[in-house]
């Protein structure tokens, strides 16, 4: 049995996207895995499930994997794509759109120059809700590391994890040592994203992610809202500001605390294919 899908990205952070909308998909860690291999199967940073909607109030389900098979409760990237598929496939005309995601809800619009607007919801910043381990909510956090070093992180969630790091320059950052490290540090329970920030002004910031469940992408959506509030909060950030990522840019809105973070990019459709379903019995056993 195959399965059609759409092959997407955002600013360089791609997708596998699957419409189970009319034929439910089960999605297994190891399938997940499978489909994400860049060498054994179409390669991608996460994959995307339309879903129906799970509730009255919503238009559709949003379901989201990343490429080490496990499930995330956000992308924001992905969400654009998703808007994008929504509206290229017919299913559904209405914009905005609802969607709720295992985490929550989320609101994706589209504008008349393709750019797609998303509404991430309103950041949490309470240990228990990111989760991280931590007796009350602090600015930053010092996180004691292997060899006795100290790293100061800023830490929130919108509907995922983000531990942010400031530095002077993210092509010198040590994303590659500093960004596993932390993904895996003990004190977040469920792991994390971590965001490498270089603060160039007010309105604009350039960032590098190594996003949990993937490494580093060329772009990561929730990253960029995550650095920009933790920017706003203790770095003096204005309430728009341009976010560079190596894939290119983003723009990120956000009026303060208790107030939704707002993502505006691109989305982009490459190809169609079809995948056998069997590829979890396939096995994966290449490497990332
Ligand atoms: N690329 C995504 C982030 C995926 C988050 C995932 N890595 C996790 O939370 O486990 C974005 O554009 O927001």
């Amino acid at each position: 049995m195959t399965r059609e899908f759409a092959k997407m990205h955002g600013l360089g952070n791609d997708f596998v996207v699957f419409d189970a909308t009319r034929e439910p998909l089960t999605m297994t860690p190891e399938l997940a895995r499978a489909v994400a291999d860049r060498r054994l199967g179409v390669g991608c940073d996460q994959i995307l499930v339309v879903e129906p909607p799970p509730a009255p109030d919503v238009d559709f389900g949003y379901r989201i994997y990343n490429a080490d098979g496990s499930e995330s409760g956000q992308c924001g990237n992905g969400a654009r794509c998703f808007a994008r598929f929504v509206r290229d496939r017919g299913l559904s005309d209405r914009n905005p759109l609802v969607v709720a995601t295992i985490a929550g809800r989320m609101t994706l619009a589209i504008a008349d120059d393709g750019q797609v607007r998303v509404d991430l919801g309103v950041p949490v910043f309470e240990p228990a809700d990111i989760p991280f381990e931590a007796p009350r909510r602090e600015p930053t956090y010092n996180l004691a590391m292997d060899g006795g070093r100290e790293l100061m992180v800023h830490a929130l969630a919108i509907g995922n994890p983000h531990a942010v790091m400031v530095v002077d320059d993210v092509d010198s950052a040590p994303v590659s040592v500093q960004g596993p490290a932390v993904e895996r540090h003990p004190r977040f329970p469920a792991r994390v994203n971590v965001g490498f920030m270089a603060i160039h002004g007010p309105d604009h910031v350039a960032l590098r992610v190594f996003e949990r469940g993937v490494g580093e992408t060329r772009a990561c959506g929730s990253g960029a809202c995550a650095a920009m509030i933790a920017g706003r909060l203790f770095h003096g950030l204005d309430e728009t500001v341009r976010v560079d990522l190596p894939g290119g840019q983003l723009a990120v809105s956000w009026a303060g605390e208790g107030e939704p973070v707002y993502l505006t990019g691109p989305a982009t459709h490459v190809f169609d294919g079809r995948l056998p379903m069997s590829m979890e019995t396939a096995g994966n056993h290449g490497g990332r």
